[in-house]
């Protein structure tokens, strides 16, 4: 017998231009339609959704009752860090994409379609165990933080930055074209990322690259609204994976931007590395764009140590 359903929705309206809306309008017309019990807060401001989950994860709630996040990647990523933050870091939920990118539900193959999830909700209320990835930072050890997807340093974090900022996003959002961007920033992105030195420690192992223009530790295989950079991570491996991408040329870009898109191969060329972890630590002692989940992160040197961990979701 189905306990009955109480949900609460929590959305971000400006994820997807407009899409976080209009997913939001499908469900309260279904949940309508069907007579459950919910209520619905939305965020105001940028990292709210930290706040409101950690409330939602404080509080004691009957069996029965469940949070929908409904946003992009950087909503999931506000909703996972609040929940870890609360007095109950176990407590589940769901996740309705509705972001441009949407990369976490394109790893864990979640549909953006109301019916569906509601449809799993109501078969079985036992949430699945997804890893994420966690991170602290030199000098705050007390604090740790959580990621989703990815957290970037060097050329994914620079596209992602000239992505952000730019103008033409907006006008191409509006065109529901707005992952385009991405693509064309990257040759942007080539011409303004220099290289650093990274080192890499992981058990015993140590790894150091002098070269490096992209480093970036993944839960799954994809950046950038569904650019499959490591096609072999996986979300539920209970391992993370730090690719390092070592500079090279325009027509060397092409030829694996190629590779990536046709069959994964360009993560065989010998300026590509990639180690799977459990826990690892990165390095880079200067000033470079970086970003977790999408979001830009503003720091003057990285020391950050990752580990892989799990948070419980509704997955359908
Ligand atoms: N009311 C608000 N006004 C402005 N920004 C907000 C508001 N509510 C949340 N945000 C911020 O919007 C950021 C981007 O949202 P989100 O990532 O969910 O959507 P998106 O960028 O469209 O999707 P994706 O990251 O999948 O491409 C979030 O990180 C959050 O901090």
């Amino acid at each position: 017998m189905n306990k009955k359903l109480r949900l609460h929705l929590l959305v971000n309206e400006t994820a997807g231009n407009g899409r976080a809306k209009k997913i939001l309008y499908q469900l309260v017309l279904l949940l309508i339609n069907e007579n459950i019990d919910f209520d619905i807060k939305k965020s105001t401001y940028a990292g709210q959704t930290i706040k409101l989950a950690q409330e939602y994860g404080s509080n004691i709630h009957n069996e029965g009752e469940v949070l929908i996040v409904i946003g992009g990647d950087g909503s999931l990523n506000e909703a996972l860090n609040g929940i870890k933050r609360s007095s109950n870091p176990e407590t589940p939920f769901a996740y309705l994409p509705a972001g441009t990118g949407n990369d976490f539900a394109r790893a864990a193959k979640l549909s953006s379609d109301p019916k569906l999830l509601l449809l799993r909700l109501k078969k079985s209320l036992i949430p699945d165990k997804i890893d994420c990835g966690s991170f602290q930072i030199d000098g705050h050890l007390n604090q740790l933080y959580y990621f989703a997807n990815s957290f970037g340093i060097g050329f994914d974090a620079c596209v992602n930055h000239l992505s952000n900022i730019s103008e033409l996003k907006k006008i191409l959002n509006k065109l529901n074209k707005g992952k385009l961007v991405y693509g064309l920033n990257i040759l942007s992105g080539l011409r303004k990322q220099d290289t650093f030195n990274v080192e890499i420690k992981s058990g015993h192992q140590q790894w150091y690259y002098q070269k490096a223009f992209l480093v970036t530790t993944t839960n799954h295989p994809y950046l950038g609204g569904g650019i499959p950079l490591l096609p072999s991570a996986r979300i539920d491996n209970h391992k993370i994976d730090t690719v390092v991408v070592e500079k090279f040329g325009l027509n060397k870009l092409v030829k694996l931007f190629i590779n990536l898109l046709k069959d994964g191969s360009h993560i065989h060329d010998p300026q590509f590395h990639y180690i799977e972890a459990e826990k690892i630590t990165v390095t880079v002692n200067k000033k470079e764009f970086a970003q977790v989940d999408g979001e830009e992160v503003k720091l003057n040197s990285f020391k950050l140590e990752f580990a892989v961990k799990q948070f419980n979701l509704f997955r359908y």
